[in-house]
């Protein structure tokens, strides 16, 4: 009879299929194509690099047996991997290495008695196919600890960091969790992590991707139906960096997934940092689940930098970029920017523009412009969480109560200007919005937004209501 890969394949099929679960074959076999039979060598394409490293860690003594049925002792297996790298790369994976002595097994292990063509080879199942999964670790390599200046309000968060970078996945950090307000570092020191972890593990694969980039692809694997790949992606990394997990909130979709691939990494003794601007017990509309896991780990806060620290922050900016200020005029800016590190860096390096591109001389005069300038411009963003907190002490309710079910009226125009002000002060959607606004669909908040535009001009009281809120939040 004349054999053909197909042939051979669907016989293995059949004899794997009476060994296993139904569901363990239809998710490790069904997707296998045979790909080319030469001589006694027969080759299987597999989806993705964890795909082979499971058929070999679970049934590769199945695969053998099966195998041997059909093509005698000397048979041997090729994998053949075929995934594009659409998630951490915008590459094709295109490295090949000869792997033929990557095994899992020792031959002593295997039912079947080992025959080796190739001396050097301690499996027979012979693996050139698979190619090196090189994913960049999309790290910036100017987010280092170096420039990641020390102060009590990073102290935790960055010797946590530290730790975590000697030995990935083995301290108790796991996840490491670096949460704090808008631009206190968080970015920053996620990345340090990332880029220490790879100058002493070279070999480790890093990635580093912000929630929002993660959540696009998943809805994209979804579209393309390539939701197992996008996992099996995932589950190749040795430290995943994830910047940002709140915005996961209010998409279960993404949680659920992301909840899958942190098992596996976990389990796998793996690393997994993620950053947030609040503590997991001030997260919205995350799974518990997922919660309890953040949690697992150490969470660590960046807080505002004191002036000391404000004060190294700005001398080290300026000695890396080689400019000399006045000490009073370094002193003047820490003093006036307490807010965050960004606003910081921000002013000082408006500071040096000015005086370069003008010819001007860094003066305590020019300085007050700009810091002036610099903070009026700088509109404090605010939370959903803080605007509740806010209009819920101007009515003197608890958020609770703003948040409830009850059809009071004015509890109904506390919420509705609640949602009113997280439409016009933040960037989330409505659908995010009224979930956080007591859990409210997106029709809710909209009905809100024009309830207090009516009022706004018919009802005199709520109209000062509304100016008093709008100042309050613009403070
Ligand atoms: N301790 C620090 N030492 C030196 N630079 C710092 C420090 N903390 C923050 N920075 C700098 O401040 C800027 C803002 O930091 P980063 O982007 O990491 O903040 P973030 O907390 O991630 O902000 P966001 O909440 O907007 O995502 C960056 O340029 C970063 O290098």
């Amino acid at each position: 009879m004349n054999l053909t890969a197909q042939s051979v394949w669907d016989n293995c099929l059949s004899f794997i299929e009476d060994n296993i679960q139904p569901q363990a074959y239809k998710t490790w076999f069904a997707p296998i194509k045979a790909v080319k039979l030469t001589d006694n060598a027969l080759s299987i394409q597999v989806p993705s690099k964890f795909f082979y490293e499971w058929l070999e860690e679970h049934y590769v003594k199945l695969l053998k047996v099966a195998l041997t049925k059909e093509l005698g002792e000397n048979a041997k297996l090729v994998y053949i991997i075929k995934m594009e790298n659409t998630y951490g790369n915008q590459r094709p994976f295109t490295e090949k290495i000869p792997s033929s002595n990557r095994t899992h097994l020792q031959p002593q292990e295997l039912d079947v008695p080992v025959k080796h063509k190739n001396p050097e080879l301690k499996n027979p199942f012979v693996i050139p196919g698979i190619r090196n999964i090189k994913i960049e670790s999309q790290l910036n390599p100017n987010y280092n600890f170096d420039n990641f200046l020390e102060g009590d309000s990073n102290r935790l968060a960055r010797s946590a960091g530290l730790a975590v970078a000697n030995k990935p996945g083995g301290t108790s950090f796991n996840p490491l969790l670096i949460f704090g307000g808008v631009g206190l570092g968080k970015t920053h020191l996620a990345h340090a992590i990332g880029v220490d972890i790879k100058d002493k593990y070279p070999e480790k694969t890093v990635l580093y991707i912000s929630a929002e980039k993660f959540t696009q692809q998943f809805i994209e694997s979804v579209k393309k139906n390539t939701r197992n790949d996008f996992i099996h992606f995932y589950q190749l990394i040795d430290v995943l960096i994830i910047d940002d997990v709140q915005f996961f909130s209010g998409k279960s979709g993404t949680q659920d997934v992301f909840f899958h691939i942190f098992n596996h990494l976990h389990q796998n003794g793996k690393q997994v940092i993620l950053t947030s601007d609040k503590a997991p017990v001030d997260m919205q509309d995350i799974e518990q689940r997922l919660l309890s896991r953040f949690k697992w780990g150490l969470s660590a806060e960046l807080q505002t930098p004191d002036y000391e620290t404000r004060i190294s922050i700005l001398k080290n900016k300026l000695y890396r970029d080689g400019v000399d200020m006045p000490e009073e005029i370094i002193e003047y800016v820490a003093k006036n920017i307490k807010t965050n590190v960004r606003e910081l860096e921000g002013a000082i390096i408006s500071l040096i523009a000015q005086s370069s591109f003008n010819k001007r001389e860094v003066t305590i005069d020019l300085a007050t412009q700009i810091v002036e300038k610099f903070v009026k411009n700088t509109k404090r963003e605010v939370s959903i969480d803080y605007i509740q907190k806010v209009v819920s002490d101007y009515f003197q309710m608890d958020v609770a109560t703003l948040q409830s079910k009850t059809r009071k009226r004015h509890i109904v125009q506390a919420r509705q200007l609640a949602m009113f002000f997280a439409k016009k002060f933040t960037k989330a959607s409505l659908a995010s919005i009224g979930s956080q606004i007591g859990k409210r669909d997106h029709a809710t908040v909209l009905h809100a937004c024009k309830t207090v535009d009516n009022l706004a001009e018919t009802d005199k009281q709520f109209r000062k209501h509304l100016e008093d809120l709008s100042k309050k939040l613009s403070q």
